[in-house]
């Protein structure tokens, strides 16, 4: 009996898909996306796709309608312009109340939001964020520096050991809040994953530890969008990952009403609006036809800006932090005395942090913020893209996707695959990107491709030029991390990176 109501399950999958039954993959995905789905929850998604590529092949079946392609000819294809793919039913699980400008499947509406919000993100308005980002990173250093002088310094040659993770998490938290919100949350004086909320104003305030709140909507929406099925029931399971998720995404729209509702209240009682925050620009954009977005719209954008520009950037300044440690480890004197020199003609001893102006044109800074993001991969998943109705599908390497297949290129595997970046694929090596081949080029995909592309860019490398510029320039530290372990929601987070921390001799 168990084989026949195992055959029954499994007949339309295997007959409504049969299609792409000539490709390869593990054998549950051909009629479930559980094998999927359960890699996700385990927060090791990436790394199963991974696995997978290099047992099967560049073209794998990772679920019963969804292809994962590791191929960088493959990223114009999926994400390219004009090939009319939409996202995935995927996405449909990060919409908290409004669908805001990353969650949004529908083109038009997707490109009204876009046409809307991305001039806040132009070259022009992301150097106008400076002043807020340096205010924060001001009070982070302050803290470091506490943290630096808490050990016995013998002479000033003690290391103090610290773990980066968090701190690069209430770095960017606060300046997310500051850009998006109105206000840092005040994680990074506490030096604790905390913020006060207010949910209604003159209302009670509660505290939430918004970090943490994040890091489960990502896991959990990352798992539930594999498992629509579940989605219903979610809140019902007997599993603390789905309930304290769900709750997490309530608690996150609640941070974000009250942010919005306070400085819209503001302007509504005349008070002229001085911040020159994403926020702000939010509040002064109007659609084509000069209207500005209803309240609902700005909340739900507003929240987009804080998902899509907080977690991304801590774990890929934690990501790269990380490697300019490791590659300096595994050949001394190539990566860090090289880099600092670099800032230090740059910035000048007496600057506690750096200028963008300063540092927006410093080769190898750059270069070893980009050789990070392609070894640590902080989207590291192969985005799900639908193949688009009323059309004739797409052929690849020999197989054919009729409309409404899913397909997704996988990021951390283009990054990681020999046959493209060499024998040392593995290895830090910032000078690799002196002499790029076409294919490199191609594949390096931190950002994805195409009209979703990440709309904050700009902000978040000037962003990452600051931190780690301010950081190396300001420090010396202690490699006491040989394996950085990650666990994935929607990005790629890693699990802890102890290090040493003192201030440099001549500061
Ligand atoms: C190193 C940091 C960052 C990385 C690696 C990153 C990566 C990405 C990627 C891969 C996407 C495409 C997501 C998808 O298709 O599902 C994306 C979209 C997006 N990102 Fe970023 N991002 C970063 C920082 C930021 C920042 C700082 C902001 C804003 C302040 C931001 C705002 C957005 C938005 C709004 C979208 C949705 C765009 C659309 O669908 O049109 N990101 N990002």
């Amino acid at each position: 009996i168990p084989v026949w109501v195992a055959l029954y399950y499994m007949y339309p999958y295997l007959v409504s898909y049969g299609h792409l039954s000539r490709v390869p993959g593990p054998f549950v995905a051909k009629f479930s996306n559980v094998w999927v789905g359960l890699s996700a929850k385990r927060g090791q998604k990436y790394a199963a796709v991974d696995a997978a590529h290099r047992k099967y092949g560049k073209v794998v079946r990772i679920g019963f309608n969804h292809v994962s392609i590791a191929d960088e000819r493959a990223l114009n294809v999926v994400y390219g312009h004009g090939n009319g793919f939409l996202k995935d039913h995927y996405y449909e699980a990060f919409v908290a109340r409004t669908p805001g400008m990353f969650n949004v499947r529908d083109r038009a509406e997707h490109t009204r939001k876009r046409k809307i919000i991305s001039h806040a993100f132009s070259p022009r308005s992301a150097v106008e964020f400076e002043p807020l980002m340096a205010e924060n990173i001001h009070r982070w250093i302050n803290q470091l520096d506490r943290i630096a002088a808490s050990q016995p310094q013998r002479n000033g040659k003690e290391f103090a050991r610290y773990n980066a993770m968090p701190w690069f998490s209430y770095l960017a938290f606060d300046i997310i809040g500051d850009l998006a919100f109105g206000s840092p949350f005040g994680m990074v004086n506490k030096g604790k994953d905390e913020t006060e909320t207010q949910l209604v104003t003159g209302g009670p305030i509660s505290y939430t530890p918004a970090v943490d709140v994040l890091n489960r909507r990502g896991e959990v929406s990352s798992t539930l969008g594999l498992l629509p099925a579940l989605r219903p029931w979610a809140r019902y399971l007997p599993d603390p990952f789905f309930t304290k998720g769900i709750a997490a995404v309530e608690n996150l729209t609640g941070i974000a009403v009250a942010a919005v509702a306070s400085r819209l209240d503001a302007a509504e009682k005349g008070m002229v609006d001085s911040r020159n925050d994403i926020l702000s620009r939010l509040l002064q954009a109007k659609d084509a036809n000069g209207r500005p977005m209803e309240r609902d719209e700005l909340i739900a954008e507003a929240l987009t800006q804080l998902i899509a520009g907080s977690d991304t950037i801590s774990n890929t300044a934690c990501g790269t932090f990380y490697w300019i440690l490791h590659g300096e480890r595994s050949a001394p004197g190539t990566i860090i005395p090289r880099l600092q020199k670099e800032l230090d003609q740059a910035i000048g001893p007496e600057a506690k942090i750096a200028s963008y102006c300063h540092i927006k044109g410093l080769p190898f800074l750059r270069r070893c913020i980009d050789e990070a993001m392609r070894l640590h991969s902080t989207s590291a998943i192969g985005l799900p893209r639908l193949v688009a109705d009323h059309s004739p599908g797409v052929d690849f390497d020999g197989f054919h996707f009729p409309p409404g297949t899913v397909l997704s290129v996988p990021s951390y595997t283009i990054h990681h695959l020999k046959n493209i970046w060499g024998d040392d694929v593995e290895e830090f090596k910032p000078d690799r990107w002196l002499q790029l081949t076409a294919r490199q080029k191609t594949a390096f995909n931190p950002f994805s491709h195409g009209p979703r592309a990440c709309v904050g860019q700009n902000v978040a490398i000037m962003e990452l030029q600051l931190i780690i510029g301010t950081l190396f320039h300001r420090y010396e530290f202690a490699f006491y991390q040989p394996i950085m372990e990650s666990h994935e929601g929607f990005s790629k987070k890693p699990k802890e990176c102890q290090a040493g921390l003192r201030l440099r001799e001549y500061s």
